[in-house]
């Protein structure tokens, strides 16, 4: 008789696999191409920032109490001594009734404390000499852009394990870095198990099916933010499958293979695990799809065996996979988030395990909202097309109405999540 797996819980699985990983060594990459990698260390403000007060606006720059009695009725006029450009710094004493003609990010000179808009005034020669016209008051640091008011040097403006989108690529630059240091991308060894399987431009045979689930595995690599190394597809001999693995074992950082997970004849994975000498983590997990999801670790590095059923193939590697793919990236939110949305069609399954439906999220009036998306068994392959999330639904629960509120992971964020699953149960 074949022997009974122990399942546990997905929240348990989740941290057995996120506990076996840790932060790669950093790197170091031009900022231009950081976008989307993970930042390696705290950026503190280098200086206050701005670093000098300047103007907010083109204009004239002046003491706001020289301006106090002006108004429409009496307007009052200013001597022009000087025009200063961003990147100029002006050279003479602003004196009372005095003004320097100013343009937006020059810095403000030593005697004035306020910038006119150009458009508030207007400016004439007489006897030689340039003035400008004010007809209204001015405050104290009126479009000014004071030092420090964004931050102040040694204030913490990004932390460590943070993705970088184009505003921190904007802050490293703006630091003077023109490298930043970063994650290392995990090179992640993918194998994919099965005589059945073709070729994706072989013709189809009998009986054989295109291997979709590599290039669907590669994507996933990818949006995780690892490095696929695709080493081919094996045939379901304990050799192959054995020869493979050694040379992923000695060539990538984490390893995932899709296939022969489950108790059938050819379903060679756990003996793979137990030739090589792989401590199991788990090897039943209670989730549809993925519920053979078996996980181990040799030498410190995390074995990851995906079923080959394509559905349970995808939700087995954005749940254990994607948060070990980014944890080895020095990510401080490396799950996906899960949030509280609309159930947008009834689901009348029951769910014995956590369940996972395939879902496409949307956002309409204001709310977030999941659709089940079409063909929903473990084995589906094309409407994962469809599919930017998941409904999990809990373990235990019986079907659900359109418009009953549920969970929604959502597998297509970029940010990350701290851990979303709560301290008990499935989240
Ligand atoms: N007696 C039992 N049978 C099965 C169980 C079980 O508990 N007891 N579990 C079922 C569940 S649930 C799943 S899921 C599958 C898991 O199967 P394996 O991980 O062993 O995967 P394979 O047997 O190799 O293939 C399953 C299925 O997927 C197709 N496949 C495989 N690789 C690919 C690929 N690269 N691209 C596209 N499709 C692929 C393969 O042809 C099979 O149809 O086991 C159940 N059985
Ligand atoms: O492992 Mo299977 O995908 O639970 O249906
Ligand atoms: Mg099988």
């Amino acid at each position: 008789m074949t022997e009974r797996r122990q399942a546990i819980s997905v929240p348990l699985a989740v941290a057995k696999v996120t506990g076996s990983v840790r932060a790669l060594p950093p790197e170091s990459v031009p900022v231009e191409q950081a976008y989307g990698r993970i930042l390696a260390e705290n950026l503190y403000a280098d200086a206050d920032i701005p670093s000098f007060d300047r103007s907010a606006f083109d204009g004239y720059a002046l003491a706001a109490k020289d301006t106090e009695s002006a108004c429409p009725d009496r307007p009052l006029e200013f001597e022009i001594v000087e025009r200063i450009a961003a990147g100029q710094v002006g050279t003479k004493a602003v004196g009372p009734f005095q003004a320097v003609q100013i343009m937006t990010g020059a810095p403000l000179p030593p005697g004035c404390d306020a910038v006119v808009m150009r458009e508030w005034t207007q400016e004439y020669v007489r006897e030689g000499k340039a003035w400008v016209v004010l007809k209204r008051a001015m405050r104290v640091r009126d479009n000014v852009s004071l030092r420090g008011e964004e931050a102040k040097q040694g204030d913490l403006l990004v932390g460590k394990g943070t993705v970088i989108h184009p505003g921190i690529a904007a802050v490293l630059a703006s630091l003077g870095m023109t490298e930043a240091k970063i994650g290392r991308r995990p090179v992640v060894g993918v194998m994919a198990t099965g005589s059945e399987l073709l070729q994706p431009g072989e013709p189809v045979r009998p009986g054989r099916i295109r291997n979709s689930n590599a290039a669907m595995l590669a994507a996933q690599i990818e949006r995780a933010g690892g490095e696929c190394r695709y080493y081919g597809q094996v045939p379901d001999e304990l050799e192959p499958h054995l020869a493979t693995y050694r040379r992923m074992l000695a060539e990538c950082d984490l390893i995932v293979s899709t296939g022969g997970v489950s108790v059938g004849d050819y379903d060679l994975m756990p003996r793979v695990y137990a030739t090589l000498g792989a401590a199991l983590l788990f090897d039943k997990v209670t989730m549809r799809p993925g519920s053979v999801t078996t996980a181990a670790q040799l030498d410190g590095k995390l074995l990851l065996g995906l079923s080959g059923n394509p559905s349970a193939c995808y939700v087995g590697f954005e749940l254990f996979a994607r948060p070990a793919i980014r944890l080895m990236q020095g990510a401080e939110a490396p799950f996906a988030p899960l949030i509280e949305g609309e159930l947008l069609a009834d689901y009348p399954k029951p769910n014995p395990f956590t369940r996972f439906v395939r879902a496409r999220i949307v956002y309409r009036d204001g709310k977030v909202g999941g659709v089940p998306v079409g063909f929903d068994k473990s084995s589906s392959l094309t409407s994962l097309a469809e599919a930017n999330g998941f409904i999990v639904l809990p373990g235990g629960s019986r079907g659900y109405k359109s418009g009953d509120r549920v969970k929604l992971m959502l597998v297509d964020d970029r940010d990350g999540a701290e851990w979303p699953w709560g301290d008990d149960g499935d989240g």
